[in-house]
């Protein structure tokens, strides 16, 4: 019981492939995020697993059952939007029972029960007689939210839900959003562009670049072996640092040509870059001769500081974060080094990581 994808992909011109080639299965009752920059064919991904954009070449099964030319209605699944999607001129109750109503075969007792109950979960019983427009941006998602849980539908898919409310509304609903869905055993198939939404709520990520799939993984699968730079970059804030590195023995790499790290695998002979963490570089400050940086500014976070620098050789700027007691101004110069963990890319920036690779200091 689950949702596969085969092979599938998707042109809107017969030019222009806006999807290749993807392949993947969500199991039943999980949060699979679906994550990458804008215009990398997100919402054509969902719109086809929803029936309303078509699908040019491959396979999609819910279920066991090949949907490719079954309409949107005949799929079981439900849809929250960006923008809602909500009936102004219906009230929030006749909203969350619309589609329940348009099915005809549930009972005017049972459409009750299933309203109630949905907007009993959200939070929103005492308000169930206004309008949309009478409501407020987080309380117009919840109605959305409300109406996917009454529909009873066994897949919920949710295309940026957040984008329109502010911070702090937007983490409010994400914990909403993942209680809900944990609470329902709800499979839920959610597009954001948001790498901290994905991280926090996912049990697998799919990482879409370029029309291709670069990864499918947990969270901490995306961010600790990623697949590729790009995927590397994509996770984490501030992003992984990426230099050129070059080998000085078996065992030791010189990376941007400032510094010396010693890492447990195999050094690749040439043409390979390093990616370090941001909380794995290291700073000191120091005179002018030993330096091998200088800060360009510092950002106070509260608990931490980001250091960005710019690294001595090939124009390179790093960012750290450091201690927030540990003072470092613009103009400072500084010896930059690595402490821990680095990723090797090859040139053509896939992980070549075999094992952590370890930092002589
Ligand atoms: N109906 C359409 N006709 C032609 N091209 C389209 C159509 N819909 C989307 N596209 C193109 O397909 C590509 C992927 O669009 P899509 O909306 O799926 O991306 P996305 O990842 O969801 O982006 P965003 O995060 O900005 O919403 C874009 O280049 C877009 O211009």
């Amino acid at each position: 019981m689950s949702t596969i994808l085969t092979n599938v992909s998707k042109s809107y011109d017969s030019d222009k492939t806006v999807l290749n080639d993807v392949t993947a299965e969500i199991q039943t009752g999980e949060f699979f995020v679906i994550v990458g920059p804008s215009g990398c064919g997100k919402s054509t991904l969902l719109r086809m697993i929803a029936g309303l954009t078509s699908i040019s070449e491959g396979e999609i099964h819910i279920d066991g059952q090949m949907v490719n030319d079954l309409p949107p209605k005949d799929r079981n699944l439900t849809m929250v939007f960006q923008s809602y999607a909500l009936f102004p001129f219906l009230s929030v109750w006749d909203n969350v029972a619309f589609g329940l109503k348009a099915r005809k075969n549930t009972s005017q007792a049972e459409i009750e029960e299933r309203v109630n109950e949905a907007l009993k979960m959200v939070n929103l019983e005492e308000l169930k007689d206004r309008k949309p427009r009478e409501l407020s941006g987080g309380q117009r998602q919840r109605v959305a939210l409300a109406r996917a849980v009454a529909s009873d539908a066994k897949i919920c898919l949710m295309d940026e839900p957040l984008s329109n409310l502010d911070a702090q509304l937007r983490i409010k609903m994400r914990q909403e959003i993942y209680a809900l869905q944990r609470k329902l055993g709800l499979t839920l198939i959610y597009v954001t562009h948001d790498q901290v939404e994905a991280m926090t709520m996912a049990d697998h990520i799919m990482v879409l670049h370029n029309s291709q799939v670069q990864q499918i993984g947990t969270p901490t699968e995306i961010y600790k072996h990623p697949a590729n730079e790009f995927v590397a970059s994509f996770f984490g804030v501030p992003p992984i640092n990426i230099m050129p590195a070059v080998k000085i023995n078996d065992q030791t790499i010189k990376v941007n040509g400032d510094f010396e790290m010693s890492i447990d695998q195999q050094v690749p002979e040439s043409d390979f870059q390093v990616g370090i963490r941001p909380n794995e570089m290291m700073l000191e400050k120091v005179d002018e001769l030993t330096a091998n940086a200088t800060v360009k500014s510092v950002e106070f976070l509260g608990d931490e500081k980001i250091v960005y620098a710019k690294m001595a050789h090939n124009n390179v700027e790093i960012a750290a974060v450091v201690a927030s007691d540990a003072e470092f101004k613009a103009y400072d110069t500084i010896l930059v080094s690595a402490a821990d963990k680095a990723l090797l890319f090859n040139h053509e920036g896939v992980n070549i990581t075999q094992m952590e690779a370890v930092v002589n200091a």
